[in-house]
């Protein structure tokens, strides 16, 4: 292709609505391996089989208060005028089995989490009772009766024999964790994460480390894409920087397909004369699956697949390259590591101000959830919303979605929010 007909391609390129680039990678995405982890180091990975109760949670009857195993039926007449005494024939702590069974007349010392005597239907809280010995033998005495069951978690009263605990493409947090300790998963069964190539383009980014000249700038979506793949449980593989030149690029771009499970570049995707991305693109052996997004920022978010595996040219302003990894690489990631989730959570909330009418593209705001004094759920935007903008990055916790259109999106408008992950 000559430098002219290159123009034209570029120029002349198809936008496609979000969801339809989302439903074009979907096919792409399958489960990755999985392996065998101890414990702890699941921790924010995602579980590749079903898990069901192998055991009722708790398996055997436990107090839930430092007290007494007594019968309910003993103190039904209880009061101050008419106290009841019970002898107290055994004392049972944490972690030991009681020898004796619970007859007329009697309690056992049970301590919180010990297992309730055989024959007792409820525990009595030691505020409750009062302490004498009589004849050398210890008693209590009680003048109030209590509800069958009190203070007693029944055998499967939180989960019963069989039950689903924690499912297939769940994500192990701290819950999690507890669950698959109780059930003995000493190891567990989860997806591998996936291993992504991280490519930067253009002629004007410096290391993090090198002095400021005149014309250039500090690559800075590399590091904010490892620190974004990172958190979305991928491991990041930093290749470095490209020039603006085809063949590098074209060089490049098949070391990280080699190297790593997806790759994911930014800048040098839009029309100008220096995006060899956009070129690299028009002329590829791989399956080109979009190269133009009816989004902003990000419109000219390209990507591709080759021998099965994805790549994502995300575009070279921060904002932009933000914002297109929550879309397309986010979900990507999740769901080779086994997600059931794997795009952002979705809410609805009321637009604090109004924002200017937009154009036939669908806006991704960095924004900020608040609450208004009323309670309402409301966004703002974070800050200045160019492309080129990072100070918004880091103040938003959310993509608001302004709709397309010619009219202002008023304020007090319900719109979509896109939630971004915590810290
Ligand atoms: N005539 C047109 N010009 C542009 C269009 C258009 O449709 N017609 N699209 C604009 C849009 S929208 C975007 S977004 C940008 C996309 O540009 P590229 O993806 O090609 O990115 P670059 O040209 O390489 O760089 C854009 C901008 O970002 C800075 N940058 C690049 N890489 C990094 C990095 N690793 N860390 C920090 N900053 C980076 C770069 O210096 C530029 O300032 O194109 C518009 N133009
Ligand atoms: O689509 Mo660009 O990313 O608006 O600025
Ligand atoms: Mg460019």
């Amino acid at each position: 292709m000559d430098i002219a007909m290159h123009k034209e391609a570029r120029l002349t390129r198809h936008a496609v609505q979000v969801a339809q680039a989302q439903g074009l990678i979907k096919p792409y995405i399958t489960p990755l391996e999985s392996k065998r982890v101890p414990l702890e180091q699941a921790y924010g990975s995602y579980l590749a089989v079903n898990i069901a109760a192998s055991h009722p949670l708790p398996h055997f009857r436990r107090s839930g208060m430092d007290g007494f195993s007594i019968r309910t039926e003993d103190l039904r007449g209880a009061s101050s005028e008419t106290p009841v005494r019970l002898k107290v024939i055994e004392r049972i702590p944490c972690g030991a089995v009681p020898r004796k069974r619970l007859e007329r007349g009697t309690a056992a010392r049970t301590m919180t989490g010990a297992m309730v005597s055989e024959g007792a239907d409820a525990v009595i809280r030691m505020e409750m009772t009062q302490e004498a010995v009589i004849g050398g033998i210890s008693h209590i005495i009680v003048t109030k009766p209590i509800q069958p069951g009190a203070n007693v978690s029944e055998v499967g009263s939180e989960l019963e024999e069989g039950a689903g605990i924690v499912g297939q493409g769940c994500k192990i947090r701290s819950g999690e964790t507890a669950l698959l300790a109780i059930y003995g998963f000493h190891h567990v069964p989860v997806y591998r994460s996936p291993v992504v190539a991280i490519l930067s383009t253009g002629e004007e980014l410096l290391q993090v480390d090198e002095p400021l000249q005149p014309g250039k700038i500090r690559n800075s979506n590399a590091p904010m894409l490892a620190g974004l793949v990172r958190r979305a449980g991928g491991i990041p593989h930093w290749i470095g920087k490209i020039g603006d030149d085809l063949d590098e690029t074209r060089q490049r771009v098949q070391e990280a397909l080699a190297s790593a499970d997806l790759v994911v570049s930014t800048g040098g995707v839009s029309v100008g004369d220096y995006d060899a991305m956009a070129d690299f693109f028009l002329q590829w052996e791989g399956k080109t699956l979009f190269n133009k997004v009816a989004m902003r920022p990000g419109s000219p978010t390209t990507a591709g697949v080759l021998d099965g595996k994805l790549i994502f040219a995300l575009s070279g302003n921060p904002g932009a390259c933000f914002v297109g990894f929550h879309l397309f690489v986010r979900p990507v990631l999740l769901g080779m590591q086994g997600s059931v989730e794997p795009h952002l959570p979705e809410i609805k909330a009321f637009l604090r101000q109004g924002y200017a009418k937009t154009d036939a593209y669908t806006r991704y705001v960095r924004g900020r959830i608040v609450f208004s004094s009323d309670g309402r759920v409301c966004v703002e935007p974070a800050g200045q919303d160019k492309s080129s903008i990072v100070t918004s990055i880091k103040d938003s916790d959310c993509l608001i979605c302004i709709p397309p259109g010619k009219e202002e999106t008023v304020p007090g408008s319900l719109v979509s929010v896109l939630c971004l992950d915590k810290e």
